[in-house]
Parts: structure tokens; C-alpha cells; sequence
């Protein structure tokens, strides 16, 4: 497959079972991001974001997690084929990610820097002697703007801000080409967040990698993503660029209702009123948009149909409001 894009997804499904219940809970999703680009995947909580990344990373939970249909293509890799090894290769090496709950990310018994000593070992620790992987530590924690001399303190010494910054050092201990940002800052109180976020959107250009973000603020979105998926009940509703979400004037009424309207081009977004009703129960979704039940703009044809994506350039929304418009109508 010729492709210059690093990270491929086509047509993702994933349920968790557990006893007699299936929840569905990514249903056919595609994506795809180019080397240094940013996407954000945004959405309620429960709409399948975590679930998306934990199946790149083939980290889902084995009992019950599981990958019924897609491809997950990185650099050229069918990561969904690979064998263990190969994908601990990738896993941290290539691709590392921020999990949601960061506090949790860090042991309280063990002095920062060797967490991160730890982080690098797992995959370079047989090409670096003790004095480089001293030196690269002190780099890592320079980049995240932490003082070395601070290596040997343990987390509860660190502020929370400064806590994610560890975190994030250790996501980047291997240079990852991919990393993975599962709400990054939602712990954080609003002036650190913005801080967190300004730093690793410049350790981004720095070490040129691609991001995927993933959040419910359309704020973060609008501060660091070239790309966006919006995201209800497992499925991509609406997929564009950030001109076609800040500047473009479709957009799928799930989208307009997350964010009351859609923030300014400079990110600033007046605090959002939730949209009524919640999603649909993932273990008995909705015939038709799945959006349906909740919509202000739901005619008859939403309650029976899935709506096809209507497409143009760069910008795809899937809803039956626009089906009638001209051009090309077809996959998100
Ligand atoms: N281990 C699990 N077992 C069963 N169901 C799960 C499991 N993990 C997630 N789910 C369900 O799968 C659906 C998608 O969850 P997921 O965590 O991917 O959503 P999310 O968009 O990341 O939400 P949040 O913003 O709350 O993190 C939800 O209905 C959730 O309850
Ligand atoms: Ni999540």
C-alpha cells in the first residue's frame, strides 16, 4: 500500500464482552495521520476514544477487549499481524502513549529519574552505558523543563503540573514518531494545562512527531490539532481539517451541540452547555444515525437509515441534513 501517512486506520470495530453483553464500542472507524501532523479525536466520554488508542497499541483488555474487523497500519506495519515481540518493538519504542489517568503513570516508591532510566532501558538499555544513559536522562527532563539535580526526587515531591511533566518525559524517553495524548492535561488545574500543553506542542516541532490527541475540549483542539475526528458512539460523524471545523460552515449538529457553537480560530470557546440526553447504551445501539435520538435536526429517513458521509475536499460529514448537497458523497 503506497501511502505517505504514518498511521493508517480502516474501518476499526472493537466490543467488549463481559457475560451476555456485547458494547460495542468502535464501529468501523478510519483515519489517518501524516508524519508531524496532529489529530485530535474528540467526543463525549464513552464514545470509543480510549478504546481507538488502546487498539493501535494492541493494548486492550484480553478477556474481554476485542478487534472484530479493521486494520491498524503504522509506517507501513500491519500492526494488528505482528507477533508479541515485534509489537513490544513498537509499543514505547515508536509509538508510546500518555495514558488518561496520569497520576497512576508514576510509581510514588521510585526516585523519578530511574522511572525514566526504567522507561529508556525497556528498549535501549543494551545499546547505552551508564554515563549516556545519565546524559539522556538529564536531556529527557531539560525537555520537559524539570532540573536534572531534580532526578532524585520521587513524585509526591513534585507539584501535579510537574508531575505530568515527568509523565511526558517518560512517554518521550525513546523518541517516539507516534505518541499517543489520551487527555493529557484534564487533571490539571487551567493555567498549568495551558502550560503542559504549550510545551509539548513545541517538543512536537522539536522532535518531529505526530500526535494523536485525545480530548472533549474543543479549546485543546483548536490550540494543537491540524486534524480532527469527532467521535459518537464508536463512529467518525465529522472529519476534516482545522479550517474546515473553524472556518467551514457544515457541520454535523452533534458537533454544533458539543461545542455550543464552534470556538473562534484563536481557541477561545465559551464554556459549553452539554447537549440533552446522553448516548445511546453501546450494548443496544440505534437503527440509523445513532445521533437520532438526541438530534434537533432528526427527520424520519435518521431513524431508519445510516447516513452516508457528505464529502468535500478535506471535510466529510456524515449526517442525512446535507445528503441533498452537491458532490460527493461517500465514507468519513
Ligand atoms: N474494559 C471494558 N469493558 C467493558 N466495556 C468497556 C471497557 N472499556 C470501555 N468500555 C466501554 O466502551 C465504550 C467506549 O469507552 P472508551 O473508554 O473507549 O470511551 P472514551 O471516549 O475514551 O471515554 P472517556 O472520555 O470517558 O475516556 C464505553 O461504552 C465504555 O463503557
Ligand atoms: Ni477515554
Amino acid at each position: 500500500m503506497e501511502s505517505n501517512n504514518l498511521l493508517e486506520i480502516k474501518d476499526l470495530k472493537v466490543v467488549y464482552t463481559s457475560g451476555k453483553s456485547t458494547v460495542q464500542a468502535v464501529n468501523g472507524i478510519s483515519l489517518s495521520l501524516g508524519r508531524k501532523e496532529t489529530l485530535g479525536l474528540v467526543g463525549e466520554t464513552g464514545a470509543g476514544k480510549t478504546t481507538i488508542a488502546l487498539s493501535i497499541l494492541r493494548l486492550l483488555p484480553e478477556r474481554t477487549g476485542r478487534i472484530l474487523n479493521g486494520s491498524v497500519t503504522f509506517d507501513g506495519v500491519p500492526v494488528l499481524e505482528l507477533g508479541e515481540t515485534e509489537m513490544q518493538a513498537i509499543r514505547g519504542g515508536r509509538v508510546s502513549m500518555i495514558f488518561q489517568d496520569p497520576m497512576t503513570a508514576l510509581n510514588p516508591f521510585i526516585p523519578i529519574g530511574q522511572q525514566i532510566e526504567e522507561a529508556l532501558f525497556l528498549h535501549n538499555g543494551d545499546k547505552l552505558d551508564s554515563k549516556a544513559l545519565g546524559e539522556r536522562i538529564d536531556e529527557i527532563l531539560g525537555l520537559v523543563g524539570i532540573p536534572p539535580e531534580r532526578k532524585k526526587e520521587y513524585p509526591h515531591q513534585f507539584s501535579g503540573g510537574m508531575k505530568q511533566r515527568v509523565v511526558i518525559a517518560m512517554a518521550l524517553a525513546c523518541s517516539p514518531e507516534l505518541l499517543i495524548a489520551d487527555e493529557p492535561t484534564t487533571a490539571l488545574d487551567v493555567t498549568i494545562q495551558a502550560q503542559v500543553l504549550a510545551m509539548m506542542e513545541e517538543l512536537k516541532q522539536r522532535l518531529d512527531m505526530s500526535m494523536l490527541m485525545i480530548t472533549h475540549d474543543l479549546g485543546i483542539v483548536a490550540k494543537t490539532c491540524d486534524k480532527v475526528a469527532v467521535i459518537y458512539s464508536g463512529e467518525i460523524v465529522e472529519y476534516g481539517t482545522f479550517e474546515d471545523f473553524f472556518v467551514g460552515e457544515r457541520h454535523h449538529p452533534y458537533t454544533e451541540g458539543l461545542f455550543g457553537s464552534i470556538p473562534d480560530i484563536y481557541g477561545n470557546v465559551r464554556r459549553l452547555r452539554p447537549i440533552e440526553g446522553m448516548l445511546p447504551d453501546p450494548t443496544d445501539l440505534p437503527a440509523g444515525c445513532k445521533f437520532h435520538p438526541r438530534c434537533p435536526r432528526c427527520m424520519d429517513i435518521c431513524k431508519t437509515d445510516l447516513p452516508v458521509a457528505y464529502v468535500n475536499g478535506t471535510h466529510a460529514v456524515k449526517c442525512h441534513v446535507f445528503a441533498s448537497e452537491e458532490g460527493y458523497h461517500g465514507e468519513c
